[in-house]
């Protein structure tokens, strides 16, 4: 139940004819380390954490998570994993502009069959650490670029999920925010031993990581 994530000889294209990517990448993202993936624009740095999410399957290879093949999985036992194990901090994460902000961190911990009482006085504790109780009534819409970046960081830090996967992070906060968020990782990483995978160009970000890939 660690939450060692992998891939082996990574292909994936988005359809026919479309570019292939990866060339065959292979690599195990450790439990207890924040991982940068960084390079340039279009490599993959966000298909690949589709693919490491299991809401993309390889065209070829194969991703593991604890030793266990996992791509090849059903639409349902993928699902399933998600909830359960893997956390989300992506920049276009579909935040339910009809329901607030309290509610929006509380729902995919819900989905993974916690229980609303349970979950309340961390899901508290969290707006608060990210600066975001006074905002726990809004609706999304209310809230700056910044604020939902973070929003969506509570809502996979409450589910304690064995993997975290950001994509850019940081790229929407400033300095102060962008060291909150880091510490927030370095925490889950180096205390609660996840495996935390963070595509980024952020200087800041990569020269803090303890391990960079460069695709
Ligand atoms: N939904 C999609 N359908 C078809 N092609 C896509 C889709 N999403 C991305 N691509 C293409 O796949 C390639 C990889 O895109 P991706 O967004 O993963 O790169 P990236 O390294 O994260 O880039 P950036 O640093 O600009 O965010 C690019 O050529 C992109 O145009």
């Amino acid at each position: 139940m660690n939450g060692q994530l992998g891939v082996h000889a990574l292909r994936f294209a988005y359809g026919r004819g479309a570019q292939e990517l990866f060339d065959g990448f292979t690599h195990d993202f450790e439990p207890g380390a924040v991982t940068a993936l960084t390079g340039p624009s279009g490599r993959g740095k966000s298909t690949l954490l589709y693919v490491l999410g299991l809401l993309l399957t390889p065209t070829s290879g194969t991703v593991t998570l604890d030793g266990v093949a996992v791509s090849g999985a059903s639409d349902a036992v993928r699902a399933g994993l998600r909830a359960k194990r893997v956390g989300f901090v992506f920049q276009d994460a579909e935040l339910d502009p009809t329901r607030r902000v309290l509610d929006s961190v509380l729902e995919p911990a819900l989905y993974a069959g916690h229980r609303r009482a349970d979950l309340l006085p961390r899901a508290t504790a969290l707006l608060e650490r990210f600066g975001l109780a006074e905002r726990a009534e809004h609706k999304p819409g209310q809230v700056s670029g910044g604020q939902a970046q973070r929003l969506a960081l509570c809502r996979a830090l409450l589910n304690e999920p064995a993997v975290i996967l950001a994509d850019e992070p940081t790229g929407n906060v400033d300095r102060a925010n962008a060291a909150l968020v880091l510490e927030a990782f370095t925490d889950a990483a180096h205390e609660a031993g996840r495996t935390v995978v963070v595509a980024t160009h952020d200087p800041f970000v990569l020269e803090r990581v303890d391990a960079v890939v460069t695709l």
